[in-house]
């Protein structure tokens, strides 16, 4: 199971990470409470080196932002939110780092490929905190994506991350339930708005593994 701690902005926090080999971890570029500056994300990226993917968090910055903030910060993938469309897609698309395609679970845009490495499901509000219908979801890939069958595990498995509301008590339920590729969480593993907590990190490494 791929996991993907996003929010990071702590030095002891990606500590752990590493300690605890998380596989991706998220720098959040946008305005949030996890906000972290580019020249703060890369020197975070740095501590990280090749153990996990490095992960640019964006919102409603433009392509050229994004590439901008992108390259300050040193990461190895950028993970885009909000209205966007396939052009857009396109023109981040560079073999040298991954791109995480973000939409919210009632997204119509779902069930395409828009050339994106993964596809991240969320809630309409990323890093709300706020759980959905997680079940939903295995049924809906099941029935409306033609290229792979969660079921029958026919196809080229589709790289789907689950998002939302997960935390160290309902991860495993929810890997269950919706038989993800990977999980993602922010709020679930923190002691308060914007900060982590190294012991929820640890929590929900054990329960989604
Ligand atoms: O985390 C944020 O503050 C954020 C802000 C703007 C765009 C994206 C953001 N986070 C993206 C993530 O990958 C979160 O981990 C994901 O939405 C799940 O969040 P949570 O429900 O808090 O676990």
């Amino acid at each position: 199971m791929f996991v993907k701690i996003c929010g990071l902005r702590e030095e002891r926090h990606v500590e752990t990470c590493l300690e605890e080999r998380v596989d991706a971890i998220g720098f959040v570029l946008t305005p949030s409470p996890r906000f972290v500056a580019p020249e703060r994300a890369r020197h975070l990226v740095n501590l990280v080196d090749d153990a996990a993917l490095t992960v640019g968090v964006f919102r409603d910055e433009t392509v050229d932002e994004i590439e901008r903030l992108a390259e300050a910060a040193g990461v190895g993938a950028v993970q885009v939110h909000g209205q966007r469309t396939r052009a857009e897609l396109a023109k981040l698309t560079r073999p040298d780092r991954k791109l995480i395609r973000a939409v919210s679970f009632d997204d119509p845009s779902i069930e395409e490929n828009w050339g994106e490495d993964m596809l991240l499901v969320d809630a309409p509000h990323p890093g709300s905190g706020q759980a959905w219908d997680y079940a939903s979801m295995a049924a809906s890939l099941t029935r409306r994506d033609g290229t792979y069958s969660v079921e029958t595990g026919e196809g080229p498995a589709r790289r789907w991350i689950l998002a939302g509301g997960l935390t160290p008590e309902n991860v495993a339920a929810a890997i269950e339930a919706a038989n993800p590729w990977g999980v993602d969480v922010s709020s679930g593993v923190e002691a308060s708005p914007g900060v982590k907590s190294s012991q929820l990190i640890r929590e929900f490494m054990a329960a989604a593994r």
